[in-house]
């Protein structure tokens, strides 16, 4: 899979270790910044990851910031996208199996590196689980073209 990646100050910390993770299990990691971890603001970021998944540049996108949730709320507004903060393995499982979730925005701040390295390889080895589940992506999507 192409992943893009981009974090803002609070999660640019993690973002190599989540780039290298991502290369290290086998997929291409695309690093769209920043590049320093000089104060920027999160939905300049969450956007270029979410326009190039919803545009069909990458496959996934994760995003990391301080807690995840600006990055979320923002790159969810994106018609197509479907991102969500994911905190734990679990809820990592189930965003992708029950929610076909295409992007995960990470906690920089809360989350240790180790958490959030096995948050990425669930969101990218977990299939989705269709069916009933398909049916309610369905009538979520279907918001996107109001
Ligand atoms: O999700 C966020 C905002 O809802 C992020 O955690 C940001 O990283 C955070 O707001 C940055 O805060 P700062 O005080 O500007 O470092």
């Amino acid at each position: 899979m192409r992943v893009a990646v981009a974090s803002d100050h609070a999660g640019f910390c993690q973002k190599s270790q989540v780039v290298n993770h991502i290369q290290s299990l086998g997929h291409e990691a695309v690093d769209l910044g920043p590049t320093t971890d000089d104060r920027v603001d999160y939905p300049d970021f969450a956007h270029k990851v979410a326009w190039g998944v919803a545009e069909g540049e990458y496959d996934r996108g994760v995003l990391i910031c301080g807690t995840g949730l600006g990055m979320a709320m923002t790159a969810d507004k994106v018609p197509g996208v479907r991102a969500v903060a994911i905190q734990t393995p679990g809820f990592a499982e189930l965003c992708r199996e029950h929610n076909d979730a295409n992007v995960i925005c990470l906690s920089g701040r809360f989350v240790d590196p180790a958490t959030n390295d096995e948050i990425v390889r669930i969101f990218l080895t977990q299939e989705f689980g269709g069916g009933r589940h398909a049916t309610r992506i369905e009538k979520m999507m279907r918001e996107d073209e109001r």
